[in-house]
C-alpha cells in the first residue's frame, strides 16, 4: 500500500496519475468523497462522488478503511476496491491525506509505505493551485491557509520527496517503490529458489 500525502497543491495526484500509467503492477484506491467533480474529473476514476447521506451510511456500515474530512468535505477508501486485491498481493496507490494515512498505517502495518510530498515554496504551492485553474479563489485561500499545518505531519512518512521539477520527483518515487518492493519480506516469491540454492550439493 503505497500512499502520497502532501499539502494541496504539490502536486500528488500528478505523480499518481504518472505512475498509475507507467507501472501495471500497481492499481489506484479510488476514494468516496462528497466533494462536487471539478472540470475533467471522471465518476469511478478520479472518485466516486456522493452524496452526505450516502457517505454517513457507507460509514455507518462501515464501509471505509479509512475516512476523514478534509477542508469541508468527507473522503473515504472504500474496503471492497481493495479487499481481493490485497488479497492476492497487489500494490496499490493511495492519494489520501495524513488522517487517512495515520489509520491505514494502524490497520495495515508494515504492508504501508508512506511518502510525503513539498512543495518547493509556499509561494509555488499557491502558484500551481491557482493555475491548476480548478477551485474558486474562495477554495484556495483555505486550502493555503491549512497548508502549513498539513506540513507539520510531515514527520509521521517514511520518505519525503520534494517536488521541484515533476521529472526529479517522479524519478525519486519510482526509486521508492523499486527499493520497497525488494524488500526481502517482500520477496515471499523467493522463498522455494533460496530453498533450493541452500540444498546439500553434489
Ligand atoms: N513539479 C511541478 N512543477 C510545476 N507544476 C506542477 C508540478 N507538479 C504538479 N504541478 C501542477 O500543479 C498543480 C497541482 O498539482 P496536483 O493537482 O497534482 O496537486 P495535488 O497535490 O494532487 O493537489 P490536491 O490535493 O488539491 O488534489 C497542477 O496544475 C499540476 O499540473
Ligand atoms: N483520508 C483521506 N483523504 C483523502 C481521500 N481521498 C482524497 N483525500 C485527500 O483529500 C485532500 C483533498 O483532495 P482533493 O481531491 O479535493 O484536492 C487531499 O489531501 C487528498 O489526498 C481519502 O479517501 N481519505
Amino acid at each position: 500500500m503505497l500512499i502520497l500525502s502532501s499539502p494541496s497543491g504539490a502536486g500528488k495526484t500528478t505523480i499518481a496519475r504518472r505512475l498509475l500509467a507507467e507501472d501495471s503492477e500497481i492499481r489506484p484506491s479510488v476514494s468516496v468523497t462528497t466533494r462536487a467533480p471539478r472540470p475533467g474529473e471522471v465518476e469511478g476514476k478520479d472518485y466516486y462522488f456522493v452524496s452526505r447521506d450516502t457517505f454517513d451510511r457507507m460509514a455507518e456500515d462501515n464501509a471505509f478503511y479509512e475516512w476523514a474530512t478534509v477542508f469541508g468535505n468527507s473522503y473515504g477508501t472504500p474496503k471492497a476496491q481493495i479487499r481481493e486485491g490485497l488479497k492476492e498481493g497487489r500494490d496499490f496507490l493511495f492519494d489520501i491525506d495524513w488522517q487517512g494515512t495515520q489509520q491505514l498505517s494502524q490497520k495495515a502495518g508494515t504492508d504501508v509505505v508512506r511518502i510525503f510530498v513539498l512543495p518547493p515554496s509556499i509561494q509555488e504551492l499557491h502558484r500551481r493551485l491557482s493555475g491548476r485553474g480548478t477551485d474558486s479563489a474562495e477554495v484556495i485561500a483555505d486550502r493555503m491557509a491549512r497548508a502549513q499545518a498539513e506540513i507539520t505531519h510531515w514527520d509521521s512518512y517514511d520518505y519525503v520527496v520534494v517536488n521541484d521539477d515533476i521529472d526529479a520527483c517522479f524519478a525519486q518515487v519510482r526509486e521508492i517503490l523499486a527499493a520497497e518492493r525488494m524488500k526481502r519480506t517482500r520477496q515471499t516469491g523467493l522463498i522455494p529458489f533460496v530453498r533450493e540454492l541452500l540444498k546439500p550439493q553434489g
